[in-house]
């Protein structure tokens, strides 16, 4: 691929922009021979045997050297003349005596102090930059800095690469652009943001076409005015399997030779179709949003960047541990998106595990992890290649892995305000404390309820490990407002009117949540309809309730209370943190047993409906070990 085409900027209009020519300096910077600081010019030779004890005079000429004026006179054996910083050197001087190492002498003389070495003080033509010398190479990006010295150089039309033109187009009928209301069943069309933001970083401008519907003559205008408009055309998703799945077809009567591949032995990125009409790439990216970004770096970024006139990026990697069995299917290479983390012994490796289908898998991972198409996975603690997305990747000060509270947000908003950079895995109760436990991390968030002594976390605790108390999250019964079978009654009279009705669903939780305990209680033998519904989030329970999928289920008030759901207090959870002895006395971690007292921590905690553990006192917050 060659770039698109050449064009010319003003300078102040080229920030950014890649430089189409090698540039040559057309003068010499500085253009002449200049004075670096107030005093007089002379010269050097006259001033030998000048000092302290025996200053030496000499004569002024008659004109003053100001920046801008061009010297007329001579500077003679003898003489001298006034010159201010930035003056040009006049003929005949060959040195600069600084202003506080004179004295005047009458109105016609001065006295020097101090010998003047030849060339001291003078800036010399073309010192900066010589005539001819090369300032920039083309295919450079032009900064700020790169602005200066053209600009220095008198240089006001840049030589730069055009930006290839690519049309963005989201396919599908869910999809509802941000900022406008969610109907139900729909979702946000993140794919065309984030394909145009990744199309700007890469030398390109994007021409966002919106998203078309699963119609056949529509999706072809679209495109055909994309192509007509347009040096490449992106669009992602419609290219998998289902009935609706019609782009690739149209693509295929676009233009010759149409469609190169469709489908790709990759994971993510399986149903990619690459297709080129009349000249033109058009590339069809899978839907799944962690998909369609990483095909998008693997297969467009290269052509998109040979296109803009950029050098290839830069492969970056490190050595990182698995720090839990990566998984893989055989017979795909798979890329595993990962989050990096400082461990004991160097970089350790986390599956950022929510799959292709979740925009937070690639965007929030810091690089990913090729495993064979032939391996089924990478063991635990195998030493691996971990390619970086960034090479500048910035490891955090504090890893916190384990279960996900939304009052934790309070915390890490207070951390990061200080300057604590935090990152954060949700990995659920047990694979947070297992993390902590093998030194991948530095507070595990847990809240797990030990069924025989009916206590919270501390049972769970090894011997190196200390529990900090968190917050106190209330669990209850959910069911939408109004509803008859729930509203006013006891949680036992609610579940005893929702098991009478043989309509009523139920959503359960997963097998070893501690909200399921609470469950399993409240049903004892039943089995109503919906109890095989197990999702494994407070979230997703609420939002089943609230979008009329199934009429109750168990969640703690602040989600609730977020769902808009009516609430059957049932009992309170405790949301602790999991820290490794040793770990305590690390100034992250002191940060963070900080926040937990901090006063707008608290009071933001109790805003949004928990309850902090206990009043925060002057010796810490309060610690059972
Ligand atoms: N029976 C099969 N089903 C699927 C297969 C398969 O081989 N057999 N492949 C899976 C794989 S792998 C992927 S990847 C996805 C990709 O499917 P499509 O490229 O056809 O994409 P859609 O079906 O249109 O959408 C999938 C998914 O992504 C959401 N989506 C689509 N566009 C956007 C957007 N602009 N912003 C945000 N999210 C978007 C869409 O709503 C769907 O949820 O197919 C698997 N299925
Ligand atoms: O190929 Mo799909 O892209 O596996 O997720």
């Amino acid at each position: 691929m060659r770039p698109v085409g050449e064009d010319i900027a003003p300078l102040g209009e080229s920030l950014g922009r890649v430089l189409a020519q090698t540039l040559q300096s057309p003068v010499d910077v500085p253009p002449f021979d200049r004075s670096l600081v107030d005093g007089f010019a002379l010269r050097a030779s006259d001033t030998a045997q000048a000092s302290e004890a025996a200053p030496l005079r000499l004569r002024l000429n008659g004109e003053q050297i100001a920046c801008g004026y061009a010297p007329r006179l001579e500077v003679a054996c003898g003489t001298a003349t006034l010159i201010a910083t930035g003056g040009p050197i006049p003929r005949g001087a060959d040195a600069v005596a600084m202003v506080e190492q004179t004295d005047p002498d009458g109105s016609d003389g001065v006295l020097v102090r101090r010998s003047a070495a030849p060339g001291q003080n003078i800036g010399f033509a073309g010192s900066d930059i010589a005539l001819g010398e090369t300032l920039l190479r083309r295919g450079g990006v032009i900064g700020s800095r790169e602005i200066g010295i053209l600009a220095a150089c008198g240089i006001a039309r840049i030589p730069i690469y055009r930006r290839p033109r690519v049309a963005v187009v989201s396919t599908g009928d869910e999809l509802v652009q941000p900022g406008e209301p969610l109907r139900p069943a729909a979702i946000y069309d993140s794919n065309a943001p984030i394909i145009a933001a990744a199309i700007s970083e890469n030398g390109g401008e994007a021409l966002v076409l919106g998203a078309v519907a699963d119609d056949e003559a529509a999706l072809e205008a679209v495109l055909r005015d994309a192509l007509a408009r347009c040096d490449m055309v992106i669009l992602s998703g419609g290219t998998s399997k289902s009935a609706g799945d019609l782009t690739y077809r149209v693509i295929a009567r676009l233009g010759s030779p149409g469609v190169i591949a469709h489908g790709v032995a990759l994971k993510p990125g399986k149903p990619l179709c690459l297709a080129v009409a009349d000249g033109k790439p058009v590339v069809i990216l899978p839907g799944f949003p962690t998909s369609a970004m990483f095909t998008f770096h693997d297969f467009v970024v290269p052509v998109l960047r040979a296109m803009s006139g950029l050098t290839a990026r830069d492969e970056v990697a490190v050595e990182a541990t698995a720090a839990v069995r990566l998984l893989s299917d055989i017979g795909r290479t798979e890329f595993v998106m990962v989050a990096l983390t400082r461990g004991e012994n160097g970089l350790n490796a986390f599956p950022l595990g929510k799959g292709s289908g979740s925009v937070t898998s690639f965007a929030q991972a810091d690089g990913f992890v090729t495993i064979d198409a032939l391996a089924d996975g990478l063991a635990q603690g195998a030493r691996t290649k971990v390619t970086l997305f960034d090479p500048d990747v910035k490891i955090s000060d504090l890893v916190i892995m384990g279960s996900h509270c939304v009052g934790l947000e309070a915390v890490l908003d207070f951390l990061s305000a200080r300057g604590v950079s935090v990152r954060s895995i949700a990995i659920g109760s047990q694979g947070g404390l297992s993390a902590l436990k093998r030194g991948e991390c530095d507070i595990a968030p847990i809240h797990l309820l030990d069924p025989r002594t009916d206590i919270y976390n501390a049972p769970f605790l090894s011997d190196d490990l200390i529990l900090i108390e968190g917050w106190r999250r209330m669990q209850g019964l959910v069911y939408r407002p109004g509803d008859s079978r729930f509203e006013g009654r006891s949680p036992v009279a609610a579940v005893a009117a929702a098991l009478a009705d043989p309509g009523c669903l139920m959503v359960n939780r997963n097998s070893g949540a501690g909200t399921r305990l609470l469950i399993d209680n409240l049903l004892g033998d039943a089995r109503p309809g919906g109890y095989w519904n197990q999702p494994k989030s407070h979230n997703a329970a609420a939002a089943a309730v609230a979008q009329g999928r199934a009429d109750w289920g168990v969640a703690i008030g602040p989600v609730a209370q977020a769902y808009g759901l009516g609430f059957l207090p049932l009992r309170e959870e405790h949301y602790d943190f999991a820290i490794a002895r040793r770990a305590l006395e690390a100034k992250p971690v002191r940060e963070f047993l900080a926040a937990l007292r901090a006063g707008d921590v608290l009071r933001r905690l109790r805003d949004a409906g928990f309850a902090p553990a206990s009043a925060p006192d002057q010796t810490g917050a309060a610690s059972c070990e």
